[in-house]
């Protein structure tokens, strides 16, 4: 795809709607709105224009028009937008003739926000605050997510990077100025407590597993004996009717899914298929499927009716025993928690309980690091910064610990999309929305 040619896209929502933004970036935007919309308006000043298709003089829309200039925009280069009205034909009508007076293409997704990063508007862990915002669905998300855009990680990391830069430096002065090819005394100690302050920084971010937690949403996961009331609780927690709910044991064999919102946290609700042995390869896919969500879940609800106290719980990370059906049973078993999901009884513990959970596991909205690839990075620098202060306490070859040094800083920069992040950049541009 050509970085300078001129792109243009629908950068609101589809379907029927008040008002519909087109967006364009690139050379061309000019040449738009002197054919289109009658010249171009003074920078960043919204007017209201009558969009016209040049060739015919025809009149397609009244829109508010914006010029706004590289490369102070979004992207850095030229952009206009058009906020015409919402209809279909009108949206058919204005696109259609973008692309015949002058020469521009629809965007790829998230080839604006591309284009900001290749004109250096923002750093590589901006751009994945910016999805991560687009895509945030609770308020401890969508905080998370525009303190990465506000470059809390991209700082750090630069931080991290300048640190181990220093460090390449004195150890680049000693290899071409001592004769004994190793560093002076007093010098080495400052290089090894600059070391030591880095990797601390680096190794606290990485103990702290929240934001990953966070922009993931948290899995609980609902296993348990067919009949248990597994779909039953899935839609008192969901507070609408997705599963179906039957006396027939067996109903349940989809894997199904809700996006619930606790306390401004995340938390992904999964349905299962009753756990039994079974002669019906329906049924049996359903099981192995259970088996492997709860397996991977961060909290398993091990759901036991009031007759199923022998069956067994599924390997999992952390469960938590729910007896199920209080209403039919008297008090007093071995589980953690009691709840009739049909009368609505011990929901209120329940969801409490879940909470906590959640909030202990993501609640402190504190974490630099909010995805696998920032962890992958900054554990491979780790490593580089810990060979190099080990080489040095070892007066091994000053060459080894300087070149360990410079790998530490090139893992930094993958943060920041400094460095060799081509395959990267493919993957998250893709995973935005057209028009973004
Ligand atoms: N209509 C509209 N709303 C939007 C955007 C947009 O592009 N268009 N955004 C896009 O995703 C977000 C806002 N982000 C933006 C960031 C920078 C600039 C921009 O052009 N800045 C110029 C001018 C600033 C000024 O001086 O007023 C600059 O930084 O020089 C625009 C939007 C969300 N809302
Ligand atoms: N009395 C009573 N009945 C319940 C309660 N919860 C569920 N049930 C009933 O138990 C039966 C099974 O409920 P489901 O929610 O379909 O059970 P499930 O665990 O999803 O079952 P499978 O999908 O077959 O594994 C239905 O008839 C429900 O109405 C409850 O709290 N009290
Ligand atoms: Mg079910």
């Amino acid at each position: 795809m050509r970085s300078d040619d001129t792109i243009f896209a629908i950068a609101s929502g589809h379907g029927r709607a008040a008002v519909c933004l087109i967006r364009i970036s690139g050379p061309e935007s000019r040449l738009i709105l002197e054919r289109m919309a009658d010249g171009v308006p003074q920078p960043r000043r919204a007017v209201v224009r009558t969009l016209r298709d040049p060739a015919t003089g025809d009149p397609l829309d009244q829109a508010l028009v914006l010029w706004m200039p590289g490369p102070g925009s979004f992207t850095g280069e030229d952009q206009a937008e058009l906020h015409i009205h919402g209809g279909l034909a009108t949206r058919a009508a204005v696109l259609r003739t973008l692309s015949s007076v002058v020469n521009c293409r629809p965007a790829e997704a998230g080839e604006f926000t591309r284009r900001a990063f290749l004109n250096g508007r923002m750093d590589l862990s901006q751009v994945e605050g910016l999805a991560d915002i687009i895509d945030a669905e609770t308020e401890a998300q969508r905080r998370q997510a525009m303190l990465q855009l506000g470059g809390r990680l991209g700082n750090a990391a630069e931080g991290w990077r300048e640190s181990i830069l220093q460090v390449l430096a004195l150890l680049e002065a000693s290899l071409d100025f001592s004769d004994e090819g190793d560093v002076p005394e007093d010098l080495e100690a400052d290089i090894l407590r600059m070391i030591d302050g880095v990797e601390g920084e680096i190794g606290r971010a990485l103990a702290n597993r929240s934001g990953e937690r966070l922009r993931e949403g948290l899995t609980v996961v609902l296993a348990g004996p067919p009949n248990a009331g597994k779909s039953t609780l899935l839609n008192a927690l969901a507070q609408r009717d997705v599963a179906i709910v039957s006396p027939i044991a067996g109903t349940t064999r989809d894997v199904i899914e809700v996006h619930c919102d606790l306390g401004g946290l995340p938390v992904v609700i999964v349905d299962t298929a009753g756990l039994r042995e079974s002669t019906d390869l329906i049924e049996q896919e359903g099981v192995s499927r259970a088996r492997a969500r709860a397996q991977d879940a961060d909290l398993v609800l091990w759901l036991v009716p009031p007759d199923g106290e022998e069956s067994a719980p599924p390997p999992a990370r952390r469960l938590l025993k729910v007896g199920t059906k209080a209403d039919l049973r008297q008090p007093g078993h071995g589980c953690d928690i009691m709840i009739a999901a049909a009368t609505g009884e011990g929901l209120p513990e329940l969801i409490a309980h879940l909470e906590a959970e959640a909030a202990s596991l993501m609640g402190q909205g504190d974490a630099v690091i909010t995805r696998e690839r920032h962890r992958k990075a900054l554990d491979r620098a780790q490593g580089c910064l810990i060979r190099t202060r080990d080489m040095l306490a070892s007066r091994g070859p000053l060459e080894l610990a300087a070149e360990e040094a410079r790998l530490a800083a090139r893992a930094i920069g993958e943060i920041t999309g400094r460095v060799d992040v081509e395959d990267v950049l493919d993957r998250l541009f893709s995973s935005f929305c057209i028009g973004k």
